[in-house]
């Protein structure tokens, strides 16, 4: 991996920002849990989601393939801000919404074929702050952990997806919510 393949930007936002738009994606946007098959079971997901993007912008997660609703006006202009900023182009954007500390995501690398060889995948954080832990896949004892505040972007290219592994830990302690935005490009 190189340097370029994970990219931390701590105050991509401000903090009233972050705020701002913590309460609005919290309030607007069609969260609802999933529940997903593990050996035989029915579980479900600990964590709200909720998925926008373009029509055509089919995505499989937790085993099953999930229509995109219509951006929200939101969502839409934070998309364009990363399209110039980065000079890339999104098509949809898997959002999280981890209610307290004991919404986790379990470890996972996101390497669906519909999201190509080396997706470029644009994380922003609102709301408390959560561990992000990343591993070797190929040496789990290679671990590295940082910290998502408020209003940060983290930006995982290239490799990182085919060397690595990741995570958001459970941390039981922290009562406050946290909404996640990770932007991506699906093939249609
Ligand atoms: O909540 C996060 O920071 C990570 C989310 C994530 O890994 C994903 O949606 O694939
Ligand atoms: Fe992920």
């Amino acid at each position: 991996m190189t340097e370029q393949d994970l990219q931390f930007i701590p105050h991509w936002q401000t903090a009233e920002q972050s705020e701002h738009r913590f309460q609005l994606l919290e309030q607007q946007l069609q969260w609802h849990q999933e529940s997903l098959m593990m050996y035989g079971k029915q579980v479900q997901v600990p964590r709200l989601v909720a998925y926008y993007g373009d029509e055509n912008a089919r995505y499989r997660y937790s085993g099953v393939w999930h229509q995109p609703t219509n951006w929200t006006p939101l969502l839409l202009s934070i998309k364009q801000m990363l399209e110039q900023s980065f000079d890339t182009r999104i098509n949809s954007v898997l959002c999280n919404l981890y209610r307290n500390g004991h919404d986790a995501m379990g470890w996972h690398s996101d390497n669906e074929a519909e999201l190509g060889s080396e997706p470029s995948i644009f994380s922003l954080s609102l709301g408390a702050t959560r561990f992000f832990d990343y591993r070797r896949k190929s040496d789990h004892s290679i671990k590295h952990r940082i910290q998502l505040n408020s209003g940060s972007l983290l930006i995982m290219r290239g490799q990182f997806q085919a060397l690595w592994q990741h995570q958001v830990p459970r941390q039981k302690r922290i009562t406050d919510p946290r909404i996640n935005l990770t932007f991506r490009y699906v093939y249609p």
